[in-house]
């Protein structure tokens, strides 16, 4: 019972089957020690070939034992959320807070102007008071056509949001409720008929945005329906412009209502100030501006931030974040609960592994245990406050009961619009600690999980919730290159943070639990993984060709402990990847992609990040693309590995598959020359490895030689990985 013996707004549970993994933990750690007193004392002799090879492997097997004790530390005690928001409406109703959702967008050509206002039209159907909500976009863009479409929409939300609430509809994203939902019976023929009315006019809307979208700009007859408009006179460039703010619902105005006569939520389009001479900030910077920008028009006490292409797919999630923020016994110690980031289009078996499904399952959730999730950068909700960098201490728990919603602002929308200009603008920052100790920091690929850090070293803690129903989706990538590029730009964030001042163990100190110290290194540690990787599938194949052993013989004691930390490692992610919901071939990819990020992303990403630490790189940020052409989806949707540009990345790729192939082949050669059972004895382990690795590639040989199509390997990687293999053959030969 919380407190005044007022029953709790949530509950937590552990995870179950802990045992299990106390077993799987225990036992593979007395493996991982055999093998380290193995490599030890069959050190090859000063002068013996293979030395270096044994030793190099040596370092690479503690790399990976180090980087498994962070994984242990995540999974010992995984905790999973639950709200009673049937509480929350009897205790808060008439009190609930103003909550500011933020979303951002920064490209119109790859985030359609229709993706980004199905998410807004989304976030305006909360099931909340809609007086109490504002929905700002962000438009890094800064175009006309997506200030067009979020118009359209905000004269759509006048029948959508009287439509969602009448029927009670989930998802409330137009364009995916309509896709997923089969037209209603007619034996609600109410339903019925303005299903098909309210999805003739989202289709008619829809329409006109892409028709737009195609001429790709604004006709006359639309320029007139908003003063707005206008303000795209002075832009030449989306990246030298003025501040343009426009208020196109205001929610505190008596005439902004629904077709029913409800009152509408507040929603803004904000594109702030640009200029050459000035760094932007990418994302961070834009939400920054939207803290100070909102902090004037609605000031909710919540801020909500999502991506453009994170829909909401729960009507109920702002009353889950209450549970939790509002709850009488902790609820005024945290600064954000976070959500889970999943995607609406995985394939079955995911081919590039971009579900994330045990992060979300399993790593957060344990995060959670160990004193809060990291900050995810989308589908979170923050106290304002807390993200504008103040400090817990003991006042935030007296405030809780004091505060209320005053401080309403009178001015009227034009002038508002034009007093809040200056917020957004580019030196409205000097000299002040936005980006420093206020607001989502800036310099790093990965502001959410920096911003995150520095929130939980104030000393506030967070939380992670999974509701049942999905909070959020969103668009993951769908080509390979995209993918690993999307990795590379986290992996120079994380790694980033790791070397600098901010690094857990150093700023973290007595700041936040030590095993909150550790599980932060899950992925701020993720690059430098990739020199094991690169040595473990690159070396014991070279080795294997010359016919040095490097594992024991299959004859031996040793290779227990061997087959035993492989077996049970393949077990366990195996296990738990099902548990998440995979399939056995989805584990499968996985596990191939792994060996891809870990080889090109991580690789790329540490080197860049290192190189940025000499002040030789600067920092960016590559958006993610979230669209693709009709050929492209078809690959995605059959599962079929994308190729198709030159990228370094692919020619890393191929370099590996290759050098795998002519090794394997290679190697049985040897085995069935010698015809000695000696060799295959000592050099099963590394044909297995070897061969394992070749089995992964099969997509890369089949992209090489087998495939026609547009998106095969483009012949300049093809001939410069082979050249590339050949030439580590023979080096490894002579
Ligand atoms: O200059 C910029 C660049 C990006 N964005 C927005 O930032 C969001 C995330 O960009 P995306 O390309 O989709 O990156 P992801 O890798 O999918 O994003 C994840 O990783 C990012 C950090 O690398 C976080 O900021 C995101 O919230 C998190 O979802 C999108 O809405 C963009 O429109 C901006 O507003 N301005
Ligand atoms: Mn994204």
């Amino acid at each position: 019972m919380g407190r005044d013996g007022q029953l709790p707004l949530f509950e937590t549970k552990a995870a179950k089957g802990r045992i299990l993994f106390g077993l799987y933990a225990v036992s593979t750690f007395v493996g991982i020690c055999l093998i380290c007193v193995y490599r030890l004392i069959h050190l090859p002799e000063e002068g013996k070939v293979g030395r270096w090879a044994w030793i190099g492997l040596f370092l690479s097997e503690l790399g990976y034992i180090l980087y498994w004790f962070i994984t242990v530390t995540v999974r010992l005690k995984p905790i999973y959320r639950y709200t009673f928001k049937d509480r929350l409406s009897q205790r808060y109703e008439k009190v609930l807070p103003g909550i500011d959702i933020f979303v951002c967008t920064a490209n119109p050509i790859i985030e359609p102007p229709t993706m980004v206002i199905n998410t807004v039209l989304s976030v305006m159907a909360y099931d909340y008071p809609p007086e109490k909500l504002s929905v700002y976009l962000s438009d890094d863009g800064g175009s006309c056509l997506t200030f067009y479409a979020l118009l359209e929409a905000s004269q759509f939300s006048k029948l959508w949001l009287p439509f969602c609430k009448k029927f009670k509809v989930e998802p409330r994203c137009p364009e995916a409720y309509f896709t997923s939902t089969p037209e209603p019976h007619h034996d609600d023929p109410l339903m019925a008929e303005e299903w098909s009315s309210i999805k003739k006019l989202y289709e008619d809307m829809r329409n006109r945005i892409e028709s737009a979208m195609k001429v790709g700009q604004i006709s006359e007859e639309i320029r007139k329906q908003h003063k707005g408009f206008g303000e795209w006179d002075l832009v030449s460039d989306p990246r030298n412009h003025q501040t343009i703010l426009q208020i196109l619902i205001d929610g505190r105005d008596g005439k902004a209502m629904d077709v029913e006569g409800q009152p509408l939520p507040t929603l803004v389009y904000l594109s702030r100030e640009k200029r050459p001479k000035y760094a932007h900030n990418f994302k961070a910077g834009a939400m920054n501006a939207l803290i100070r920008v909102s902090s004037r028009i609605s000031n909710g006490e919540i801020i909500l931030n999502v991506d453009c292409d994170m829909y909401s797919n729960n009507s109920e999630s702002v009353k889950d974040a209450l549970c939790f923020l509002m709850d009488e016994e902790t609820g005024h110690e945290i600064a954000y609960v976070q959500f889970p980031q999943c995607f609406n289009n995985i394939t079955k078996n995911d081919l590039y592994a971009c579900s994330l499904n045990v992060i979300t399952e399993v790593e957060l959730a344990g995060f959670d245990s160990n004193g809060g999730p990291c900050y995810i950068g989308t589908g979170c909700f923050h106290r304002r406050e807390a993200l504008c960098g103040k400090k817990y201490d003991m006042d935030c728990e007296r405030e809780q009961t004091t505060r209320n919603n005053d401080g309403k602002i009178e001015e009227s929308a034009s002038v508002l619009e034009e007093t809040c200009k200056v917020l957004a603008s580019c030196s409205y920052e000097d000299n002040t600690q936005w980006g420093k100790e206020m607001g989502l920091k800036y310099g790093c690929p990965v502001e959410d999980v920096l911003t995150g850090l520095s929130i939980q070293c104030r000393g506030w803690k967070s939380i992670y919730f999974t509701p049942e129903r999905k909070a959020f989706l969103g668009v993951a990538p769908t080509t390979l290159l995209q993918t690993l590029i999307q990795h590379k730009r986290w992996i120079e964030g994380d790694f980033q943070i790791f070397l600098s001042r901010y690094c857990p163990f150093t700023y973290g100190h007595k700041r936040i639990p030590l095993k909150l110290q550790i599980s932060y290194c899950i992925f701020l540690l993720w690059g430098p993984n990739c020199l094991p990787t690169l040595y473990y599938v690159a070396m014991p194949s070279l080795c294997l060709l010359k016919g040095i052993s490097l594992f024991p013989k299959i004859s031996s004691l040793w290779i227990l402990p061997f087959a035993y930390v492989m077996s049970s490692s393949c077990a366990y992610s195996l296990g738990e990847f099902i548990w998440c919901g995979g399939t056995l071939l989805g584990w499968w990819n996985d596990q191939r992609m792994w060996v891809f990020k870990r080889t090109t992303s991580f690789f790329f990403g540490c080197s860049e990040t290192i190189l940025k630490q000499l002040g030789f790189s600067r920092s960016s940020f590559a958006v993610t693309s979230k669209v693709a052409d009709e050929e492209e989806s078809k690959r995605f949707e059959q599962e079929v590995m994308e190729f198709g540009a030159a990228s370094p990345m692919f020619t890393i790729l191929a370099t590996l598959a290759l050098l795998n192939l002519f090794t394997f082949v290679g190697g049985i050669t040897r085995v069935i020359i010698d015809m000695q059972a000696q060799v295959l004895d000592s050099l099963l382990l590394q044909i297995l490895l070897c061969g394992v690795l070749v089995l992964m590639n099969l997509p890369v040989y089949h992209g090489l030689f087998f495939r026609k199509d547009a998106t095969r390997m483009p012949c300049s990687v093809t001939y410069q990985s082979i050249a590339f293999a050949l030439l580590a053959c023979s080096l490894a030969l002579y």
